[in-house]
Formats: structure tokens, sequence, C-alpha cells
């Protein structure tokens, strides 16, 4: 399991605060890599050992592996045995349910000697409240990743709706700061929601935010890095096909390697900048 202290030293050590994005898709991993057994998993151990020094998180969607069935399952939990042992490893399952059933979702995703998975921690849509969200944290040094204000196009649907004195996003925060403090929870935030960074530290001071949006979604670390990074940075930032698909043939990994170190580079000013390190 990663402490916040571990991260905020890799983070300090690696000089980046990098969450590479495993949402690997069999349609899309180069020819040559489906003579063996699990391509997928031979596709991310590859991407995993050529990014490992230039991240500090990894992050499978299990969407990705679901959609496979069985065989989609095996990639994953061949690929979660195979996560560095300190990088902070998300599984972004997105669930949320009645307690029993996420009593459930936590077995699958915390219990290796049920499921032979074991993530550090997972993200989880906060709409079923309280009993929806305490199960995951039952599971010690767990993290809940909880989705407040999305990168998605349709965040407006929802998260911005006036609940009173608040948006239904900042609402979400504020409710789930009283389940457990920031050693425990992080909130998603998309990069390509920018200007809402400074407000979204009013309710969030020291929590991590894991950022989705950079790369292939448009959105770039110089936007938001400012509002959002606190002392200890505070920031997780994804990309996922920007880097898994930068290379589409045999050098996929050193094109992916390539890519991680661009992000990589930025992050080491932007924690410069922020006299982080
Ligand atoms: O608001 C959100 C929440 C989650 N995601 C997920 O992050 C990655 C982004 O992938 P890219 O290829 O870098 O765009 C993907 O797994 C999404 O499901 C998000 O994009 N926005």
């Amino acid at each position: 399991m990663i402490t916040r202290r571990q991260l905020i030293d890799q983070i300090k050590q690696k000089k980046s605060f990098l969450c590479v994005g495993l949402d690997t898709d069999i349609d899309k991993i180069p020819e040559f890599l489906k003579q063996y057994p699990d391509p997928v998993f031979e596709f991310n151990k590859r991407i995993i050992d050529a990014t490992k020094d230039l991240c500090v998180a990894y992050k499978p969607n299990s969407a990705f592996y679901e959609s496979y069935g069985v065989k989609g399952l095996q990639s994953l939990v061949a690929t979660s045995k195979y996560l560095p042992q300190d990088t902070l490893n998300i599984i972004d399952a997105k669930r949320g349910d009645i307690g029993n059933t996420s009593d459930k979702y936590a077995r699958a995703f915390f219990d290796e000697a049920t499921s032979g998975m074991s993530f550090d921690a997972i993200t989880v849509t906060p709409y079923m409240g309280n009993d929806s969200v305490t199960p995951y944290l039952k599971y010690e040094g767990r993290w809940v990743i909880i989705l407040a204000l999305t990168s998605s196009v349709g965040s407006k649907d929802f998260q911005y709706l006036n609940t009173g004195d608040d948006y239904l996003y900042e609402a979400v925060i504020k409710k789930a700061n009283t389940w457990a403090g920031a050693d425990r929870i992080m909130y998603v935030v998309g990069a390509t929601k920018s200007t809402e960074f400074t407000n979204i530290r009013k309710y969030a001071p020291d929590n991590f935010l894991l950022v989705p949006g950079v790369g292939a979604q448009g959105g770039s670390l110089q936007d938001f890095c400012q509002y959002g990074m606190t002392k200890d940075c505070g920031l997780l930032v994804n990309a996922s096909r920007s880097i898994i698909y930068a290379g589409s043939d045999d050098d996929f990994a050193d094109a992916a390697r390539e890519e991680a170190k661009k992000l990589q580079q930025q992050m080491a000013e932007e924690l410069e900048k922020a006299q982080i390190i």
C-alpha cells in the first residue's frame, strides 16, 4: 500500500506526478504482440517497463478489460500483479452501489486472496452516497477516488446543478470530506475544467486530485497546475491514449516512454516553479 507520505516522496524523487493510464484496447496494440498467449498483458508489461521510472501511478481502466469477459479479467489480474510496488496503482472502475454490493466490489479490487487483485485505490461515483463509498474505506490504507468534476462534456448535466449554496460537485466534496481525510480520499477533477481548480482548492485544500483529460482530450498542464497544486503537489495527472498509443509498431514502448518523458519534464518544471523540489 502507498501512504500519502510515500506518494509525496515518490513525486519529489521522480520529479513527476504522472499517472499512466492503461486503457489497453486489443484492436490498437501492435500486430506482433498477438502471437503471445495474453497480448494485452504483454503490451501492458512493456509499457510499465518503459515508464515506471517516469511516473508515480498507473491506472488500468476496468472497462477495457471487462469488455473481453474472462480473458479480459485474466489480463487485468496479470497486469495488477505486475504493477510496481512503489507506484500508486489505481483501478478506474467508477463503481457505486448499495453497501453490501460495494463490499463485493471492494473485495474484487482490494482482496487479493479472493480475486487475485490488490489495487491501492479505486475510482467511485458518489451518487449513491455514504454507504456506497465507505465499504472501500474499511480496507486499511486503500484510497477512494471520488468523481467530483469530470472532464466530460456531460459534466454540466448534473455536476453544476445548484443545490442551494453550492454546485452539486462542491456539495459532493464537502460531504465526502466528512467520510475520511486527505490520507484516504482523492477527487477526480478533469484537466478540461482548468478554471475551476482555484475554487476546488477552497473545498479540498489538501486532497490529492486525480486529473484526467491531458493529451487526447486536449487539456494541458500549464492550464491548471498553478491553481491546483498544493505544497505537497496534490496532483496526479493521468494520460492514457497519448502515451500508450504514441507508437504503433515494434518500438511502441520507446514511443510511450518518449511521450511520458515529455510530460515528466513539464511536471518537473511545474514542481520547481512551485518550489516543491
Ligand atoms: O472525468 C474523467 C474521469 C475519468 N476519465 C478516464 O481517464 C482516462 C483518460 O484517458 P485519455 O486517453 O488520456 O483521454 C480514461 O480512462 C477515462 O475513462 C476521464 O477521462 N475523465
